[in-house]
């Protein structure tokens, strides 16, 4: 799924222009500050009473879900979301709305200012297979629109969460338990443009004390959105087809195996760390997971509820190229001890989960 934001009509711009878009203060050299006024910089940062919460790229799979947690959390109006698309009248009729282009520095500082941003949860990107389709919008939207987003909430002091991914490991990375810290040479741009996420954001941290958050997730499972060109795409639509039609035809071999998650996991790690103390972290990215599965494994789970179900294959290449490059687990422990990450959702629990809410009356639910 494109999206349509590198069109002639709107502005990308080049390091030459970013100070040009920015209010004058914002034009002095920023002067270097030691790693102790840095810790202090970041400890001042965060302020007292309910965030004021502004995600980007908020009509993907994960924003909708994560404005809803986050609304519950913190307030209705204390959540702002934000894309460059237009809303469903679910969506804008459930909380404020705003158009933000990431690719618009003006237009964020302006976002920001107007509704008092405290927090920032940069959602927008384009994700793997799409990126491999289309290069210049992956280094667009997550490259060039990372460095505003990283400009902006370093000017207005804001905690900043930016989610990374397990395609920011590669295939010289350690496939099995991959450990946050690692080797990191993935060959895509998305992958490439997530590692650089992780290392500007650590470097706006210790250089300025920018209050950096960063998770790398795996695979998102959602079962009310749909995914938005990824490589693990296959794990939401099969759910789908499962419960519509009994049959599914999957984009990966049956035995490649991907670190994966629920959405509700996720969205939960996501607020847990971004409401953790930052005294807590003996870093600032970190791995988080749940389960790890094959298309098979996946599909002889679907079919204990929905015994007529059939999985076909017709792997796509260019998809099948990237998932092999991927990690097949990820090593989490560091987020578990440091700020208590925890899971709720294995593979049965998913299942059983995904197929009730496609409305699958499934044989294990009927006999519960
Ligand atoms: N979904 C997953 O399985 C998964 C896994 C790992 C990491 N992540 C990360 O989580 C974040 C959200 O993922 P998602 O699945 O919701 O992505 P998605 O592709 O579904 O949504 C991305 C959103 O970004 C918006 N966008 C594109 N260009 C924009 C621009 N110039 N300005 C503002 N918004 C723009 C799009 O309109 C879209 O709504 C991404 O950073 C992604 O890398 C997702
Ligand atoms: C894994 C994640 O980053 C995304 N779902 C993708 O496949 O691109």
């Amino acid at each position: 799924m494109l999206s349509p934001v590198v069109g002639g009509t709107v502005r990308t711009l080049a390091c030459s222009s970013w100070t040009s878009v920015l209010p004058v203060r914002f034009r002095s050299a920023s002067r270097l500050q030691s790693p102790a006024e840095a810790r202090f910089h970041s400890a001042s940062a965060s302020e007292a009473g309910c965030p004021r919460v502004l995600i980007t790229g908020g009509l993907g799979q994960l924003g909708v879900g994560l404005a809803s947690l986050l609304r519950k959390r913190f307030g209705k109006d204390n959540v702002i979301l934000s894309d460059v698309k237009k809303p469903p009248s679910h969506v804008f009729y459930s909380g404020p709305f705003v158009y933000a282009n990431v690719l618009d520095a003006q237009n964020l500082c302006e976002v920001v200012v107007n509704n008092r941003i405290t927090w920032m949860l940069h959602y927008s990107a384009v994700l793997s297979a799409v990126g491999e389709a289309n290069v210049p919008l992956a280094r667009a939207v997550n490259i060039t629109g990372l460095h505003n987003v990283l400009d902006v909430a370093k000017e207005y002091n804001l905690r900043l969460f930016i989610p990374s991914t397990i395609g920011a490991f590669g295939p010289t990375s350690p496939r099995n338990r991959t450990p946050d810290l690692s080797v990191q040479r993935p060959r895509t741009i998305y992958g490439v443009s997530k590692v650089h996420t992780e290392l500007m954001g650590e470097y706006y941290n210790y250089r300025y004390g920018l209050d950096f958050r960063c998770l790398r997730y795996p695979g998102v499972i959602s079962a009310n959105s749909q995914p938005g060109g990824g490589t693990t795409d296959y794990a939401v639509q099969i759910f789908h087809d499962a419960v519509k039609s009994g049959k599914f035809e999957c984009n990966l071999r049956p035995s490649t195996r991907l670190p994966m998650m629920y959405m509700d996991d996720c969205l939960r790690a996501t607020l847990q760390f971004m409401e953790a103390p930052a005294e807590s972290f003996s870093m600032r990215t970190y791995n988080v997971t749940a389960m790890s599965f094959t298309p098979e494994e996946l599909a002889q789970e679907i079919a204990k509820h929905v015994p007529e179900f059939c999985i076909t294959y017709r792997v796509d290449p260019a998809r099948q190229a990237i998932a092999d490059s991927w990690p097949t687990s990820l090593d989490d422990s560091l987020a578990r001890r440091d700020w208590g990450w925890k899971h709720n959702f294995d593979l049965p629990e998913l299942v059983t989960t995904m197929l009730n809410l496609h409305g699958c009356d499934t044989r294990v639910a009927r006999a519960n």
